[in-house]
């Protein structure tokens, strides 16, 4: 881990870039000590391998008669327009639909990113319809993990170092970085690579970084925005084989967006979007 990361006072928008809820981090300088004193949470040690106890018949997320438009040029544009479903334990959820049709807004607001105008959606017990943003960003740190498209990743860190930040970040003891670091990088393939940084891997290499940093706090649901869009079809079929490994070995729920029809073969269910609503469900 290199130094600035450790001192205090002189790192700056780390948690903004890599965390897209920190809207509050974007301009102002903020230490990671301080972060870790206003967002933390408890991590108790054991609690990242330790085995869930979850009823799998009980839905893990719930999205009930959901509506979301924006205000464009003086006129309102519906989004969503009545979203209804349910996430269970361990399933790999795909959203697909044309570009448009609302998917990435759903995504946000599974993710506690942003709130619907009508209708409700509860994240294992917490009512993110009626949270404010302090209470989401709580559960979010804790039981959240994003991936991204363009992967996310901080260029001049290694493999390693963009997963030990992310614990760092998400005030995981240090005595537990170590072994947590090292399970992550196994679970995705690259134990030979920790010491590559992003430019010295392939993209298929990058996202499965991705994976490990977004799945190293232990989260309960990872939400993915189209994680295979930037790969040929051999590393998005790599990174879907380590969605499947990973649901079982940190008994993680995956919803993802893809508009790539060979990629739904491996879903437990895909939602079609279109125009704001599911059509198949
Ligand atoms: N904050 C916002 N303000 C205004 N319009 C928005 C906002 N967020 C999304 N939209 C609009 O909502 C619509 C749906 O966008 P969204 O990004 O959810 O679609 P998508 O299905 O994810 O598309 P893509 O596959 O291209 O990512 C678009 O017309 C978009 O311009």
């Amino acid at each position: 881990m290199m130094g600035w990361l450790r001192s205090k006072g002189k790192t700056s928008n780390i948690a903004a870039k890599q965390d897209p809820d920190s809207k509050a981090q974007d301009s102002t300088e903020v230490s990671i000590e301080e972060i870790s004193e206003v967002e933390a949470f408890s991590s108790s040690a054991g609690s990242l391998f330790a085995p869930r106890l979850f009823d799998e018949t009980k839905p893990l997320l719930t999205v009930s008669g959901v509506e979301r438009s924006f205000s464009v040029g003086g006129r309102q544009l519906d989004v969503l327009k009545g979203i209804d479903m349910a996430l269970f334990p361990m399933q790999l959820i795909m959203l697909k639909g044309r570009s448009g049709s609302g998917k990435t807004t759903l995504l946000n607001m599974i993710g506690g990113l942003d709130q619907p105008n009508k209708g409700e959606i509860v994240f294992m017990g917490h009512p993110f319809h009626q949270s404010g943003d302090d209470q989401r960003t709580l559960v979010r740190r804790k039981e959240i993990g994003f991936i991204f498209q363009s992967f996310a990743l901080m260029p001049l860190l290694s493999a390693w170092e963009n997963v030990e930040l992310a614990l760092r970040m998400a005030n995981v003891p240090r005595s537990e970085w170590k072994k947590r670091t090292a399970h992550c990088l196994d679970l995705v393939g690259l134990s030979k690579r920790m010491h590559h940084r992003p430019f010295e891997l392939s993209g298929g290499e990058q996202q499965r970084v991705a994976i490990a940093k977004a799945i190293a706090h232990r989260p309960s649901l990872l939400l993915a925005d189209e994680p295979t869009a930037e790969l040929d079809s051999q590393m998005g079929a790599q990174v879907m084989a380590v969605f499947r490994d990973i649901i079982q070995a940190e008994q993680v729920t995956i919803c993802m967006t893809t508009h790539d029809p060979t990629i739904m073969e491996v879903a437990d269910h895909v939602f079609e979007m279109v125009d704001g609503k599911f059509i198949n469900t």
